[in-house]
């Protein structure tokens, strides 16, 4: 290496990986310089996190190497991947839910220093580094009573405790309020102002084009574009992610919405600890339309869809549904509400969407296996639901398209699409679907997005809830905004802009009004 060129923070040459027949990653080189922030995209399954759990020591490369501070270094396990300086951040956290801040940050960190030092000087270590960083977390309260926003920002913090100078966060957005996420962004902003270098994986473009210094594109296991942020756009972007244009909007027609088909009335609901979750929501939801709930997340909006779905009973009010009427004395639970055709994609695919030890082709029928299609002696049944979930997979491009993968083994957007085929194709009068495109690429969003308005079109009720403003705004026809556990406005989805909706999610919008005429 020449004199003049400082060594990079992290640089990889020739990386390659396979499991059985998928070559996930393929001769990967990338060099990330010191002190910057590097983002990394590209489609479902196109290698990322095979390739960031190669860096931090979960997998072994099958060749190539990895140099950090222009030195090779063999990472056989997250422990070593800490030693060089290695930290990562996992779209689901890693944490002791009813273990304090200060425990689960000094838990097994090296050396046993905090028997040493003792936790008093844990504590002091960590005010300075949640200073430095705009870090701010109260070390003494219990992970399980955080916000998910601050869980994050504990994972950064254990991070930084155990040395981290290099740090990849995997989707770090995808579970974060607007306001977190921008919270996130300023700390990643002061991290690198100190010299740590980041690592973004995110399906987000924008964020990559609003925080990032370089972008490298992966697509089908290869590295196939590098590009200075500055130098490049979102349609570039998106062309050299997926090989092909990209639509970057919703193609539709107005909606022409029919008679109402669900009809809610004061639904309240108490969780276990007495708080009131849902306080009296009414909605109506008509076939042919499609009707959007905005909100900052954990303003009622889950409670909502699992009430409606029969996955929570109601502490007070009605629905009716299907010539139905449901109340707190005659619920109905969700396999109930499946047999009435309503159909639920629910927010958190891995808690309540999937199996993840089963096979793609019976996860593929899940909640729907004792349907007629699959009946039959049992080998009859597994070839139907077999066959199916081959059609399935070519219609929804889930990849790879092997029915006997195990569910816990496709790339997190992959499986996205298993559940929303699965929901979708049993063709519902009523489909409730929470956070569709999370964790879901540029190519694959626009394949959901165009089914949701096929299904529409057909007459069908849509209730979408997302955090995603412009996912809302793109898809819906009619947009209800919730704030702590009620309804507080509607507004059409031709009159709905960012402001409007972003100043009533936070409930501020007679605020808004009065201070911005
Ligand atoms: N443990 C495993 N066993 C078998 N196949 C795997 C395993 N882990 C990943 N794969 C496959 O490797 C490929 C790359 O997956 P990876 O999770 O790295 O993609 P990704 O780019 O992170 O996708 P996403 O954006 O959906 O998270 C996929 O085809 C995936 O199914």
């Amino acid at each position: 290496m020449s004199n003049q060129t400082p060594p990079y923070a992290i640089e990889l040459e020739g990386i390659s990986k396979r499991f059985g027949a998928v070559q996930a990653n393929k001769d990967i080189s990338l060099q990330v310089p010191t002190g910057t922030i590097h983002g990394i995209i590209g489609e479902n399954g196109a290698g990322k996190s095979t390739l960031m759990s190669i860096i931090y020591g979960f997998y072994e490369a099958d060749t190539g190497s990895i140099s950090i501070d222009g030195e090779k270094v063999d990472i056989r396990n997250s422990q070593d991947a800490i030693k060089v300086g290695i930290g990562m951040v996992h779209q689901h956290f890693m944490l002791v839910e009813n273990f304090s801040v200060l425990e689960n940050i000094v838990l097994g960190a090296e050396g046993g220093a905090v028997l040493k030092h003792g936790l008093d000087a844990a504590r002091e270590e960590l005010k300075r580094l949640e200073s430095e960083y705009h870090l701010d977390v109260d070390v003494d309260a219990i992970v399980e009573d955080l916000p998910v926003g601050l869980q994050q920002r504990v994972e950064i913090l254990k991070a930084l405790y155990r040395g981290a100078k290099i740090l990849i966060l995997d989707e770090p957005t995808g579970v974060l309020t607007p306001q977190e996420a921008d919270h996130l962004f300023r700390i990643l902003k002061s991290l690198k102002e100190q010299g740590v270098t980041v690592i973004l994986i995110t399906h987000k473009l924008r964020e990559i084009l609003a925080s990032t210094d370089n972008v490298s594109v992966m697509r089908q296991g290869e590295m196939v574009a590098h590009r200075e942020t500055a130098t490049t756009d979102k349609e570039e972007l998106a062309e050299l992610m997926v090989g092909k244009k990209v639509r970057l909007k919703v193609n539709k027609d107005d909606a022409t919405p029919q008679q109402t088909v669900l009809s809610a009335k004061d639904l309240s609901l108490f969780d276990e600890q007495g708080v009131e979750r849902l306080k009296k929501v009414s909605l109506e939801l008509k076939a042919g339309e499609i009707l959007g709930i905005a909100g900052v997340s954990g303003n009622g909006q889950s409670e909502l869809l699992n009430v409606l779905s029969g996955i929570a009973t109601m502490s007070s009010g009605s629905i009716e549904f299907a010539g139905q009427t449901i109340t707190p004395n005659a619920p109905k639970d969700a396999a109930q509400m499946r047999e009435l055709k309503m159909a639920h994609v629910p927010e958190d695919r891995h808690k309540m969407g999937l199996v993840t030890g089963f096979e793609a082709y019976e996860a593929a029928v899940l909640g729907y296996h004792n349907s007629e299609a699959y009946n039959g002696r049992w080998l009859m049944s597994r070839k139907a639901m077999f066959k199916e979930c081959e059609q399935r997979m070519a219609d929804w491009d889930v990849r790879p398209p092997n029915p006997l993968l195990k569910t816990a083994n496709f790339s997190g957007g992959n499986q996205q699409k298993i559940v929303i085929a699965r929901e979708v194709e049993q063709n519902p009068d009523v489909l409730l679907i929470g956070q569709p495109t999370r964790g879901v690429d540029i190519g694959a969003i626009e394949n959901i997005h165009e089914q949701i308005v096929k299904l529409r079109d057909a007459g069908k009720a849509i209730l979408l809830v997302s955090v995603e403003l412009d996912e809302i705004m793109a898809l819906s026809d009619r947009i209800i905004v919730m704030f702590d556990g009620a309804v507080v406005g509607e507004v059409p989805a031709s009159e709905a802009d960012e402001r409007t909706l972003g100043l009533m999610m936070a409930n501020a919008w007679n605020e808004g009004q009065g201070a911005n005429p």
